[in-house]
């Protein structure tokens, strides 16, 4: 029998004034699934995330969570989905304990239930030292956990997070990438945005680049990075040697399959199948090349990826 799906979305629009912010996004998430939704400033993702959670109205379209209508039947949907926004909702005189209590009655839980729901999700989070004080004296990364510690204190299906990433140092940003894997393999389905292609790697099951909108690029990791050497199509690299050479020059090196100068004077490489990057270094510097740099050849995602960073920053200079 199929599963039922978490989140369905279709044909989901809106439209500010003259400026459409979202056009036609169609979406399934299964439980477990966890889709990074990428873009620069400015592409849609806030405003399809407020869509999903139930906070924006959409122009056009709909969406289910777990087959409830989002639009007809608001409250029971809300109930089964977590959302982060891109500010964490956070009242800054209320302690840690209160603001949980607050919340998770307003999502419907009651007595000893929301006890143990507050008590749980204040351990899940990490924030059991600061639960005394005032959210408005806490850290940024620290209202980022009481965000956090909020959409998920009714164990919802559906977690939305807009850049959870934010304001988190490195060791916070591995935890929190832990608790959301650790959620989705009790079933939970997350969608959530980042600007860092790093992130949603480490993470994602699949990926939506959006640009102004419009949706740039969907698939699986697998099949959009290529982080491992492939044994079929070998390994792809760029080089920079010092002094310089020609492509026809390293085509011959026999650990390598294929070789194209690119226009910034460096040469990408396609290695023989079987063939590492430390061997073919080896073999340069056997052979008198002088090998200045040896780099990964960025995938076609993270090609898309930088490309469609790119137009944008050149539209905010221009
Ligand atoms: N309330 C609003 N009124 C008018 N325009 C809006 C509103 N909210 C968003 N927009 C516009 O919709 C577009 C998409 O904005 P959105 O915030 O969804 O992008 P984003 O990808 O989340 O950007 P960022 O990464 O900067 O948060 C932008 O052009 C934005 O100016």
């Amino acid at each position: 029998m199929p599963t039922q799906a978490v989140l369905e979305v279709q044909a989901l629009g809106r439209q500010f004034g003259g400026r459409q912010a979202l056009r036609e996004l169609s979406l399934r998430l299964e439980p477990g699934e966890i889709l990074g939704l990428l873009g620069p400033n400015g592409a849609g993702k806030t405003t399809c995330l407020q869509m999903l959670a139930g906070q924006l109205a959409p122009s056009r379209g709909w969406v289910r969570i777990l087959g409830l209508d989002l639009y007809g039947s608001p409250r029971a949907a809300k109930r089964r989905l977590g959302y982060l926004p891109e500010r964490p909702p956070i009242y800054p005189d209320l302690r840690l304990g209160e603001y949980l209590h607050y919340c998770g009655r307003l999502r419907g839980l009651r007595d000893a239930g929301l006890r143990s729901a507050v008590a749980a999700v204040i351990r899940e989070c990490g924030l059991e030292t600061v639960s005394r004080r005032l959210l408005g004296r806490l850290s940024k990364g620290y209202r980022q956990r009481v965000g956090l510690a909020q959409a998920l204190l009714h164990d919802p299906a559906l977690l939305l997070l807009d850049e959870p990433g934010d304001g988190l140092d490195p060791l916070q940003s591995r935890e929190l990438r832990a608790l959301i894997r650790r959620r989705a393999e009790r079933g939970c389905a997350v969608v959530f945005s980042s600007h860092r292609l790093d992130e949603v790697r480490h993470l994602c099951t699949s990926v939506l680049m959006l640009r102004d909108g419009r949706e740039l690029y969907r698939g699986t990791l697998a099949s959009g990075i290529n982080t491992a050497p492939d044994s079929a199509q070998g390994t792809r690299v760029r080089v920079r040697l010092v002094p310089p050479s020609t492509a026809e020059a390293l085509a011959a090196v026999e650990q390598v399959a294929s070789a194209e100068a690119l226009d910034d004077g460096r040469i990408r490489l396609c290695l023989q199948p079987g063939t590492n990057p430390a061997q073919l270094s080896h073999r340069l510097v056997e052979r008198g090349f002088g090998l200045a740099e040896l780099s990964p050849e960025p995938s076609d995602l993270e090609r898309l990826f930088l490309d469609g960073f790119g137009a944008m920053d050149q539209a905010a200079w221009a």
